[in-house]
């Protein structure tokens, strides 16, 4: 029998990225070839941006997308989030060359509080949100305490860009393929604190680390590498990643929807308090996935070296936390 089809609301919809994602979505690459959809579009109530995104909606008709059982436009957050089982927050201000993701925090925090309350109001009751719009994780701190009839956990924001962007750098050192790496995760801001951890890293059973055998690369190379990845692309493109943030947007919805087989990937979620990060912090973690959940990979051993830099990752996220503490009461 046929699936119902699911909601999925995104938010800048006519936006840079929203232009690589709807597409997508619409073919069956997030929530499988099976799996019809209705997208919920949403852009903010201004003439320019509702004409752009009646253009892209035309060119997502053209497409004939056999999965899509419905489209509509929306500028008004409460009817884009009704009973939406999917929510892709992505439309906020990106940032331009020189800036930090946090610099965004004043301009953007608004639209999450306006969002998480939306969703409270009227999305379905487990609804799946990944924050895309930066600062990340900590818009999607304020969109989960903005929604509290909302289980907190269906709250996500996006390390996935930066797990992808470390499983290349990985595959380009030992000269093996993306494929074959398995146990890679990065821990902390999507920001270039962030750490990419490679120490249970394993190809073909091996373990990365020992192939590498490097610690100063790691340090030097591979993590200012993965951590300023944005910047670089700022810097060459004049414009932030787009085309690699929705794809890493659907590898996030498609692994927590249909499940890792075991694997690790890396999500930005509430802590439960495991490893020693506060309860609540939007963090990034090693998680499997499984039937819709996301489980922290526990017992791994954090050395001094890790420990530090997770301890500078989170002391980062305080601070925007505490920034942004006017918001979230
Ligand atoms: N987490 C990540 O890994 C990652 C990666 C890339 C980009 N980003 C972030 O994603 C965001 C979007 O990037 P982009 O390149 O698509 O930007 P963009 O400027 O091309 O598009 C953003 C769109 O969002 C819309 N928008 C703004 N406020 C809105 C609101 N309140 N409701 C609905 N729509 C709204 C704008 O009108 C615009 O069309 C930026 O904050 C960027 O920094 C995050
Ligand atoms: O770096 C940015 O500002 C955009 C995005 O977060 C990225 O990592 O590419």
């Amino acid at each position: 029998m046929a699936k119902s089809p699911m909601r999925v609301a995104v938010t800048g919809a006519a936006g840079q990225i929203g232009y690589s994602l709807l597409f997508r979505i619409a073919n069956g690459d997030m929530l499988g070839k099976d799996q019809p959809v209705i997208l919920q579009l949403l852009e903010i109530p201004d003439e320019k941006a509702q004409k752009a995104l009646k253009g892209v909606m035309m060119e997502i008709d053209d497409c004939a997308f056999p999965l899509l059982a419905g489209m509509t436009a929306h500028s008004d957050p409460m009817t884009a989030f009704k009973d939406a089982d999917v929510a892709l927050l992505v439309g906020a201000r990106p940032r331009g060359p020189g800036m930090e993701r946090k610099d965004l925090l004043e301009a953007n925090a608004q639209i999450f509080t306006v969002q998480g309350k939306a969703l409270d109001a009227v999305a379905s009751r487990n609804v799946k949100v990944l924050v895309v719009g930066n600062p990340a994780n900590t818009n999607a701190y304020i969109a989960m305490k903005s929604a509290p009839s909302l289980p907190a956990k269906n709250f996500t924001a996006m390390l996935r860009l930066d797990h992808n962007r470390a499983l290349s750098q990985i595959a380009a050192k030992t000269g093996k393929p993306v494929s074959a790496i398995e146990k890679l995760c990065v821990w902390g801001n999507h920001s270039p604190t962030m750490y990419a951890d490679y120490r249970f890293a394993t190809i073909d059973g091996q373990s990365v680390k020992d192939m590498i055998n490097d610690h100063e690369w790691n340090k030097d190379v591979f993590l200012p590498t993965v951590g300023k990845r944005g910047a670089a692309i700022i810097e060459a493109r004049g414009l932030s990643s787009a085309a690699s943030a929705a794809n890493a947007a659907i590898d996030h919805v498609r692994d927590w929807v249909l499940g890792t087989n075991g694997k690790w990937t890396t999500m930005g979620i509430p802590s439960d308090g495991s490893y020693g990060i506060p309860e609540g912090t939007m963090f990034g973690f090693p998680v499997t996935t499984e039937n819709g959940e996301y489980t922290i990979v526990q017992g791994l051993e954090i050395d001094e070296f890790s420990q530090e830099r997770i301890n500078i990752t989170l002391k980062e996220l305080q601070e925007e936390r505490d920034g942004v503490k006017h918001l979230v009461g």
